[in-house]
């Protein structure tokens, strides 16, 4: 499937979101869609599963079966779980028979045997989760569309995507994903998109690239923020600890990052470890640190 020249925006006098955005994925691959939060993933994603138009540009050879995961499975409304899932089976193609079937082997897969009566505004939000998970497996995707699928999932039911993706790739499917909570780690075989400023790049394998240790020290009021940006940037964060030693004066210029102990940090000042398996043409705070 191709996304040529794609241009989106959302009002007719609206700021352009993806301006000649131009990427494609064949059966078989999986590609994890980076970037700060509003910088377009989702816009991207929901363009690709066709739930949105290009203001310009054209989606070419998109599979005859997208599953679709929505950042947040739309729970406001009246059906059970069974009901749901027996409609979407519907919706899908499936006929009556093979609805039951899927619908009885995903409810089974992914745990949902206990919630089959029960109303989807009752679910919980992994649950409802679970569901939205379910829903776009009934029929065998050619293009699975998964938006930040580990959202309120525990951590049990974290493990199940990558082995739900697995198999998409396993059957000639495509998958892309969106991902802000580093889990995409899961995934080592994955092309990466990082979407920035209207242009989705696509960034180089970074299978046979070196990694690196990078150590940051961070005011504790700002770690939670510092986490989320270097995860959109697709760093893997390896630890959060309170540093103990006095602060050094400066990193000089220059300085690549190294495993060794951080050089100081003031006390009760929490030190970030970030392994980066990112390649050298790479922005983000981890690169800008190892330059
Ligand atoms: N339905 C909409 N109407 C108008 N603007 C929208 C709409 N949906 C998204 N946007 C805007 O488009 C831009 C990209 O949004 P999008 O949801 O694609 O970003 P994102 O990278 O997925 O963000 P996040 O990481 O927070 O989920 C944002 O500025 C957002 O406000």
């Amino acid at each position: 499937m191709r996304l040529e020249n794609i241009w989106l925006r959302y009002h007719r006098r609206g700021p352009w979101v993806l301006r000649a955005a131009d990427v494609r994925i064949d059966p078989g691959e999986v590609a994890v869609v980076l970037g700060r939060n509003g910088v377009g993933k989702s816009t991207l994603l929901q363009l690709a599963a066709g739930v949105l138009r290009p203001t310009r540009g054209r989606v070419l050879d998109r599979p005859a079966a997208v599953g679709w995961v929505p950042e947040r499975f739309p729970a406001d409304q009246p059906f059970t779980v069974d009901q749901y899932l027996g409609a979407m089976g519907r919706v899908a193609g499936l006929a009556g028979p093979a609805t039951d079937r899927a619908v009885a082997h995903w409810v089974d897969r992914l745990g949902l045997t206990p919630v089959r009566g029960v109303r989807l505004p009752q679910l919980s939000k992994g649950t409802a989760q679970k569901v939205g998970l379910a829903q776009a497996m009934l029929r065998p995707p050619g293009l699975l569309v998964l938006d930040e699928p580990w959202e309120g999932l525990d951590a049990a039911a974290r493990e199940l995507v990558p082995a739900v993706i697995d198999e998409v790739l396993a059957d000639g499917g495509a998958v892309l994903v969106s991902d802000h909570r580093g889990e995409t780690v899961r995934l080592p075989a994955a092309r990466r998109w990082a979407v920035a400023d209207g242009a989705v790049v696509e960034e180089s394998p970074s299978g046979t690239e070196a990694m690196a240790v990078v150590e940051l020290v961070v005011p504790a009021a700002r770690v939670s923020g510092t986490v989320a940006r270097l995860r959109a940037d697709g760093h893997h964060i390896l630890r959060v600890r309170a540093a103990a030693t006095p602060a050094a004066a400066s990193i000089p210029d220059g300085v690549a990052a190294s495993s060794a102990a951080p050089s100081g940090a003031e006390a009760g000042v929490p030190s970030l470890s970030l392994g980066d398996g990112v390649e050298p043409g790479a922005t983000g705070p981890a690169r800008e640190a190892a330059r």
